[in-house]
Order: C-alpha cells, then sequence, then structure tokens
C-alpha cells in the first residue's frame, strides 16, 4: 500500500533560514508516526507544507499520492489538523461549533461526535472563549476527529497541558487507533508525551531528519551496556567512538550501543574489542534517552562541508 505521506528531499527556507533540509521521509497507512524535535527544529514549517500552508523550496511532499501544493477540497476533506494554537470560533459553544461543522463535512458520524463528547466531557452550552487551554484542544479534537479523517496531523496537540488531560487525550486517541484505521502525524518536544501512541519514529534537529523507523526497530537496537574491566590500562574514550554516548569511571563504563541485535553478537564484539572486560551486562534505554544521546550526538558532529 503506497505511504500517506510521501517527503522527498523537501527544503523549505525563509529568507536566510533553512529551517527544513533535504527531507526525506514515509509515513505508512493505519500508523501513528511521532515526529520529534526540540525548538525550531522544523516540524511547524513540515506540517504546514504538507498542509499546503507554506510552499517548498526544493523536492516534493506528497499526501495520498497528491503533490502538497495541488490539495484540494476532496483531499482536504480527508485530513484533520489539530495545532498548539488552534483557532477556534469562540463565541460559540460546543453546541454550536459541533453543528456548524457537522455541515461541512459529507463524513460527519454523529455517534463517534457523541461518543468524543461523552470521552472529553466537555460543557456543551458554555462559550467556548471561557475555556482552559486542555478544554480547547479537547475541543478542537472533537472535531477534527468526528469527520473521521484519514489523515490526523498534529502540531504539538499536548504542549502546555496538565498530565491528567494529555492522558484523557492519549487514552481517547488510543481508543480511536484501535477502532479506526487512520494515519496520524504528530509533533512534539518529547518522546514521553507520544510513546503510548506512536508505532513510527523521526527525529529532526536543526532542520535535518536525524532518524525516521519504527518504534519496535528502535527499542531494539538501542541498549544501554554497563562494563567492568580487570587491572590494567584503563578502557580509553576513542574505544567507544562507535557508541551514541559513553561514560568511563575507572574501570568501569557506561555506553549507548546503538546497533544492538542480541546479547551473543553483542559478547562477541565486547570480547573482541576490550579483551580485559571482566564482565558486563545489558540492558533496554527508554527511547527518551535515545532522543537525547542522538540529539547530543548529533551536535557534536560537525556538519559536512
Ligand atoms: N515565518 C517565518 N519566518 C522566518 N523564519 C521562520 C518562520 N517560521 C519558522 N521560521 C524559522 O524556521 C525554523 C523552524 O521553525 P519551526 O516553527 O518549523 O520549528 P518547530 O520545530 O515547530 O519549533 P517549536 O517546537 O518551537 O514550535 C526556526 O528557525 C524558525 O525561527
Amino acid at each position: 500500500m503506497n505511504p500517506v505521506i510521501e517527503i522527498q528531499k523537501m527544503s523549505c527556507r525563509f529568507g536566510n533560514v533553512e529551517a527544513v533540509r533535504n527531507l526525506t521521509l514515509e509515513v505508512p497507512v493505519g500508523s501513528v508516526y511521532a515526529f520529534l524535535g526540540t525548538n525550531g527544529a522544523g516540524k511547524t514549517t513540515t506540517i504546514k507544507t504538507l498542509l499546503n500552508l507554506l510552499q517548498p523550496s526544493a523536492g516534493t511532499a506528497r499526501i495520498f499520492g497528491v503533490d502538497s501544493t495541488h490539495l484540494g477540497p476532496p483531499e482536504l476533506a480527508r485530513i484533520g489538523y489539530v495545532s498548539e494554537n488552534q483557532q477556534l470560533p469562540e463565541k460559540l459553544n460546543v453546541q454550536q461549533m459541533i453543528d456548524y461543522c457537522r455541515a461541512l463535512y459529507a463524513n460527519w458520524d454523529d455517534a463517534l461526535c457523541r461518543r468524543l463528547v461523552e470521552r472529553f466531557a466537555l460543557p456543551m452550552n458554555r462559550p467556548i472563549r471561557g475555556f482552559s487551554r486542555g478544554m480547547k484542544t479537547k475541543a478542537a479534537l472533537l472535531v477534527s476527529l468526528a469527520y473521521r479523517p484519514e489523515l490526523l496531523l498534529m502540531d504539538e496537540p499536548f504542549a502546555g497541558l496538565d498530565p491528567l488531560v494529555r492522558d484523557d487525550l492519549v487514552q481517547g486517541m488510543l481508543e480511536l487507533s484501535e477502532q479506526e484505521n487512520w494515519t496520524v502525524f504528530i509533533s512534539s518536544h518529547d518522546i514521553d508525551e507520544v510513546e503510548r501512541l506512536a508505532d513510527h519514529v523521526g527525529m529532526i534537529d536543526n532542520g535535518v531528519l536525524t532518524l525516521s523507523e519504527s518504534s519496535d526497530s528502535l527499542r531494539t537496537r538501542f541498549r544501554r551496556v554497563d562494563a567492568i574491566f580487570a587491572e590494567g590500562p584503563p578502557p580509553t574514550p576513542d574505544l567507544f567512538k562507535d557508541a551514541l554516548s559513553s561514560e568511563i569511571s575507572g574501570l568501569s563504563a557506561r555506553w549507548i550501543e546503538n546497533h544492538y541485535t542480541d546479547d551473543e553478537e553483542l559478547g562477541a564484539r565486547i570480547r573482541s574489542r576490550f579483551p580485559n572486560c571482566q564482565a558486563w551486562s545489558s540492558s533496554p534505554l527508554a527511547l527518551r534517552d535515545a532522543f537525547v544521546a542522538l540529539t547530543r550526538a548529533q551536535r557534536a558532529t560537525p556538519p559536512a562541508l
């Protein structure tokens, strides 16, 4: 099946600032893709380009096989969009907003809408202008989901929300993602926010994609290793140059492997590289730690000339 999103060598420039550089990634049908990056990494620019709110300065972005610059009403009706600073009709209450949106979308699903209203426990008759930030995000999500978009683009939807509201939203989305065959592309600063949802992860730093792969592959490939060495010359940092990060303290060392497959293969590698290693153990690495280590490693590598 063709990917829902296909970005090919896309760059986006604002004057001298190249916000996105030579970005290539694919989002498979039915996946929940977390697009992670720190402030200013290029996440919003990418999402806006997918929606044709911005145009690439080079390369292409395609949604449902259609070039983003040619998206029309048929494609847009299949896409939901929730952003951090979502504009909502502040004067309306939730019921009025639902009535307004229902008229715009042929696919509007009243039963799903009722379920979401219940799930998010939103007051129906109070003007949206008096809502808290979390309530506004829920309202935005409600009207973006009730027309059953095949693709949901979310730009930092959880930013600034307290853990309870975030959990509520994540739970609501998890329930839906089990029932619907939809694709979600969600940007975030923090893997913790989206880890439970994501089955694919992309990481962008300073406009450059540093990885794009399934969460399962990421969980397998990153591993923390602790080792103890026999008396003799202590391990030196250059022995760990292939590791993502390493800390040496006397005769013990701890490092992050980013090409782990299994303990047998790792053991053989440790024995050949560190003949005086006495004991070692490996343990899974949280995705958050992998994200931090990768971003640090990326920043420590001088850009190619
Ligand atoms: N309209 C604009 N004019 C000039 N520069 C811009 C514009 N929009 C974004 N940029 C720059 O492009 C880069 C990427 O910005 P972008 O908003 O895509 O990052 P982001 O990853 O979404 O960041 P954040 O997490 O802070 O929202 C930044 O350096 C930003 O200053």
